[in-house]
């Protein structure tokens, strides 16, 4: 995948992550479907423990034991089946063509080594032969995101802000090129300013580069700010998912607006928002049948307890719920069609 090649389309089928536990292998992801098409950023939401940051590291195939991909595709454009990857093909990939800026950024540099050391290790572990050539455009890069980045390149970690290693990650996230890349909570404890900032650097950097971009966050603020299209997590599923404006203006899946209707600023008056009743579930009580979502869901019926949500597609969306298949009132005038209740996607 040559950088003039354009930004890769990614298209993740019947994806499933089990990790071992002592009551034997259970599923992180479950049967996801789910396209990044060129060009677009693609935001991945969902509370703690939804499964995001394991769908996330499937597209590099980096899932670790005691975690395994244990059925399914993630097919990445110039790349191919990364599940089918292994060994060298598979490290080459990563930084390469995938870059990825891992959960909590802020603290994952090498405390020992300066950055500029940080760039010239990644480019000798993927046998960049013109070390100066990437100082340079490292340098380059982190001047683009607003900071000093001949000062930066010889600062060791402590001496940088929360704000100014998340920019440090993305840049050595993009430096080898790669134009596929996957921000894991990028803005997490960071400042609403700082925040704002990365969100901004996230689309411009995009944009400038021709990616395309894969979001996880549990915040959906930040889907709103950056994302084209949004897939919603709950229990290892993709829940609902379509172009951002389109699910947050209108959610159909009971899981989305329940999430919608516990952000204050996307609803207006703090006194709208109500708290999603519940928890999450945690990998041991994830429903092995029927909907993973029916033990908080207010349009609970007999068939979520034994049938797998139907996926419900209509134009550019869906959403997988039993009671959306009755459900006449969201239709956005082309028809709801129900797919196989496999958890299959449309994107
Ligand atoms: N190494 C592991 N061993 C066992 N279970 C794991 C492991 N890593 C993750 N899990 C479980 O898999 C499920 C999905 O975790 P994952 O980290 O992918 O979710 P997430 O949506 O990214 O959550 P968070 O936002 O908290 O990171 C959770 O129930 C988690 O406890």
């Amino acid at each position: 995948m040559a950088p003039e090649q354009g930004p890769p389309g990614v298209r993740i089928r019947g994806l499933t992550v089990v990790y071992r536990t002592a009551a034997g292998e259970l599923p992180a992801v479950s049967g996801v479907d789910l396209d990044l098409a060129p060009g677009t950023i693609t935001g991945v939401v969902g509370e703690s423990g939804s499964g995001k940051s394991t769908l996330a590291l499937s597209l590099l195939n980096a899932v670790q034991p005691p975690g395994r991909i244990a059925a399914g595709s993630v097919e990445i454009d110039g790349l191919g089946d990364v599940v089918a990857l292994g060994g060298e093909g598979l490290r080459r990939a990563r930084g390469r063509h995938v870059g990825y800026v891992f959960q909590a950024a802020q603290n994952s540099l090498n405390p020992l080594k300066t950055v500029g050391k940080q760039v010239l290790d990644l480019g000798r572990s993927h046998g960049v032969e013109n070390p100066r050539g990437l100082l340079a455009d490292a340098r380059d890069l982190l001047g683009r995101m607003g900071l000093d980045g001949a000062r930066v390149l010889d600062s060791y970690q402590h001496e940088l802000s929360g704000g100014m290693r998340q920019r440090v990650g993305i840049m050595l996230a993009l430096v080898l090129n790669a134009r596929l890349v996957v921000l894991d909570e990028p803005t997490t404890a960071l400042d609403m300013i700082t925040q704002a900032t990365i969100l901004r650097i996230v689309r411009e950097v995009h944009a400038e580069r021709g990616l395309t971009t894969l979001v996880i966050t549990h915040d959906l603020g930040v889907v709103a700010e950056v994302a084209d299209r949004l897939a919603v997590m709950y229990g290892g599923r993709v829940a609902e998912q379509g172009p951002t404006r389109e699910v947050l203006a209108g959610p159909r899946h009971p899981y989305t607006r329940g999430l919608l209707g516990a952000v204050p600023r996307l609803v207006g008056d703090i006194g709208e928002a109500h708290a999603l009743p519940g928890r999450p579930p945690t990998l041991a009580d994830i429903p092995a049948d029927g909907c993973v979502f029916r033990g908080r869901c207010p349009l609970r019926m007999d068939v979520c307890e034994t049938g797998r949500p139907p996926v419900v597609v209509s134009g550019s969306r869906s959403a997988a719920c039993h009671a959306l298949r009755d459900d006449d009132g969201h239709d956005d005038g082309d028809g709801p069609v129900v797919a196989a209740a496999t958890g299959e996607e449309q994107a």
